[in-house]
């Protein structure tokens, strides 16, 4: 098989050769016999070429087959008015006529009016451009172009007619449309001019020239436009690319910026879509815990407002986050966009401290495991300093387990408060509860450690046996918009009754969470489970990151002490104004869930059953990296 060196425009002869004798083939002349519409014809010469080693479009094999018709037709001319002295100029000449003698006449019309069907309306005058030469090199009998010659310019799709003067008779001109789609390069030009100086006694040649210098000229005119088409094809669509660019640009920018909704009553949460299940209370409190009754003037301006000056994208997102649903996971994809925005950068002008301290309240003499976890979670996250609170018998213990954590046996101490509240300045986070225990003098401590915290305004996050505490005196986080509930299901049951009085429905899980969130004054809460259900009172947003089905114990403290970090971080950022239109804690929320989900997933990857909580706290750089830095 032949190398392909077929394409551009040129034909070599012995391409042409093996196009004749394929076309010449009985099969092939008895189809295009009998067929107005000779397409699968041409496909069929075409795939046959391509089995020799030529590479041509059916079109193609269709513009040459015309071309060389129409030069044997005007050979043939020639030679009935010059006593067969024409057929000489025309290399295939004899091929032709021993293929078209065993075809009906040949109907000269059909090559002046680009043939019979419309699928032939492409007619190529550009193949005359390169069969002229064939006229004047037949004793070499080869192309005079290299055949490798590219000619980068390829067959319009839509042939753009251009008129041509063509000599008919006694000079007499007339026009014709023309489709040409292939200039003559500068090598024919010359060579038809040579020629023409050499053949001027034969009148037919004469014509044939000029009809050839026109094609040329008119071929030149047309890839004149054509190249000016082509060039403003590509400005439109350069301008286009960068348009759509724009386009995404600005749409990451908007989400990326995206602000808190409820936070602190802003116009934006009072301009936020409508309730699902309508269940929002009528009151909230506001970040210090005031408080704090949304007037319906107040409601109607924000509204209008955001009217006159509308914010797509966090109603996109407002849409995502009200419909709560797993199936959409495009949702995950922007909150987890979202947060990548709230991860401070590493640079090397901060000091320690700056990306984080964070303290955890809780570990007793039954519990070491949990406030460790919480501890190095939140190490592991990001932030530069774990501080560990716990009674003075789990402090050792604690402390052998990791050299990274700063632990304090000081939670069962008489002063145990003050000691506690001489780090809080200090501190950009708060975890409760942790293998706190539920003895009443540690939950006392702990509601004053809260209560201290909540005038600083630091963000709360309350767990395990936290929970437990608020249960049983919700009021000691109620309103406060920087508290954070991360419930079991056996931690929410129980919170649910605490605040409702009464059984908890457990048909619907998204309306629950809704609701008492709204009871506990619009705090973000999280209801841990297959599904991690987030809400603030007015919508509930899903996390479902696939994790596994490994439940070790522990999983809750790691999700709690990294959302520490990242309530610290969101909350920061949304006060210099990076987050704006969502509510910061629901954004951490979401971060802390999708980050314990995706270690749970990782970490069973390689330890499968035996994955423990251990196992996952190793996965939270890659799982990091792979949902927040990627
Ligand atoms: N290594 C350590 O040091 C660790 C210490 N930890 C610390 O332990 C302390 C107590 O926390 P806790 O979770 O055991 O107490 P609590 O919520 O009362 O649950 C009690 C019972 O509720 C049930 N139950 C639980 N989840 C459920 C669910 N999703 N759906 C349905 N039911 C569910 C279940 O009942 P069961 O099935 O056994 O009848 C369970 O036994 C706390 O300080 C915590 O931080 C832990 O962090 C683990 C690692
Ligand atoms: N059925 C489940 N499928 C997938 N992930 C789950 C499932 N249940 C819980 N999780 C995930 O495990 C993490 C911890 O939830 P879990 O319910 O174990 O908390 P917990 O009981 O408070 O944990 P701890 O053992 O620390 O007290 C959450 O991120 C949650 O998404």
């Amino acid at each position: 098989m032949q190398a392909n060196t077929t394409r551009g425009f040129l034909w070599s002869d012995v391409e042409t050769r093996t196009l004749l004798n394929i076309w010449g083939d009985q099969d092939i002349q008895a189809a295009l016999d009998g067929n107005f519409r000779n397409s699968f014809v041409y496909r069929d010469i075409s795939r046959r070429l391509g089995a020799m080693g030529f590479e041509r479009t059916p079109e193609q094999c269709r513009v040459r087959i015309k071309s060389l018709k129409r030069q044997f037709l005007l050979t043939k001319e020639g030679n009935l008015r010059n006593n067969g002295q024409y057929h000489k100029i025309f290399k295939f000449y004899d091929t032709m006529e021993r293929i078209l003698s065993n075809r009906p006449a040949i109907d000269p019309q059909e090559f002046i009016d680009g043939g019979a069907g419309g699928e032939e309306a492409g007619d190529g005058m550009e193949e005359d451009g390169e069969d002229a030469p064939d006229v004047y090199n037949e004793s070499k009998g080869e192309c005079p172009y290299p055949a490798e010659t590219e000619v980068k310019l390829e067959y319009p799709t839509v042939p753009i007619p251009i008129p041509v003067k063509v000599t008919v008779g006694n000079n007499s001109p007339s026009i014709r449309p023309h489709n040409s789609c292939q200039s003559a390069n500068n090598l024919s030009a010359k060579t038809i001019k040579r020629t023409r100086k050499r053949r001027t006694n034969f009148p037919m040649e004469k014509l044939m020239e000029q009809f050839l210098d026109q094609s040329a000229q008119a071929e030149e005119n047309f890839y004149r436009v054509e190249e000016q088409r082509l060039q403003a094809e590509d400005r439109r669509r350069e301008a286009e690319h960068t348009r759509e660019l724009h386009m995404l640009q600005m749409l990451g920018q908007m989400f990326s910026s995206i602000s808190s909704v409820r936070s602190a009553g802003t116009p934006s949460k009072m301009a936020s879509p409508p309730v699902y299940y309508g269940a929002s209370p009528s009151c909230t409190r506001g970040q210090s815990g005031q408080v704090r009754c949304p007037s319906p003037q107040k409601d109607c301006f924000a509204h209008q407002s955001q009217l006159l000056n509308p914010d797509p994208h966090p109603l996109v997102l407002d849409r995502y986050y009200s419909l709560g649903s797993a199936s959409h996971r495009g949702m995950e994809g922007d909150i987890l966009s979202l947060i990548k925005n709230i991860v401070p950068p590493l640079t090397s002008k901060k000091h320690k401290g700056q990306d984080g301290r964070i303290g955890i309240i809780g570990g007793c003499q039954d519990y070491t495991g949990a406030p460790y976890f919480a501890a190095i979670s939140a190490l592991k996250v990001g932030a530069d300093l774990s501080h560990v609170f716990c009674t003075k018998d789990a402090a050792p213990v604690i402390k052998s387990y990791s050299p990274e954590l700063i632990v304090h046996p000081v939670l069962d101490s008489p002063n145990a408060l003050e000691e506690i509240e001489k780090w809080l300045p200090r501190l950009h986070g708060l975890v409760v509860g942790p293998g706190l225990g539920r003895e009443a003098a540690l939950l006392k401590t702990a509601k004053e450690v809260i209560e201290k915290t909540k005038v600083r305004e630091i963000p709360i996050v309350i767990d395990a046996d936290g929970l437990w505490l608020v249960s049983q005196q919700p009021s000691v986080i109620q309103g406060y918009q920087k508290g954070i509930l991360t419930p079991n299901f056996m931690e929410f049951t129980r919170l649910y009754e605490s605040l409702h009085h009464e059984p908890m429905d457990n048909t619907d899980h998204k309306r629950n969470v809704m609701q008492l969130s709204g009871a506990m004054g619009n705090i973000t809460l999280v209801l841990k489970g297959e599904q991690d259900l987030i809400s603030d009172g007015s919508k509930v947003m899903v996390c479902s990151v696939e994790g596994s089905g490994r439940r070790c114990g522990g999983q809750g403290d790691l999700l709690s002490g990294s959302l520490g970090v990242l309530a610290h971080w969101a909350h920061s950022a949304s006060t210099a104004g990076t987050l704006r239109s969502m509510n910061p804690s629901v954004v951490a929320a979401f971060g802390a869930c999708a980050l314990t989900r995706q270690c749970n997933s990782q970490a069973f990857q390689h330890h499968g059953r035996s994955t423990t909580t251990s196992d996952m706290i190793q996965e939270i750089g890659p799982a990091f990296k792979k949902l927040f830095e990627s």
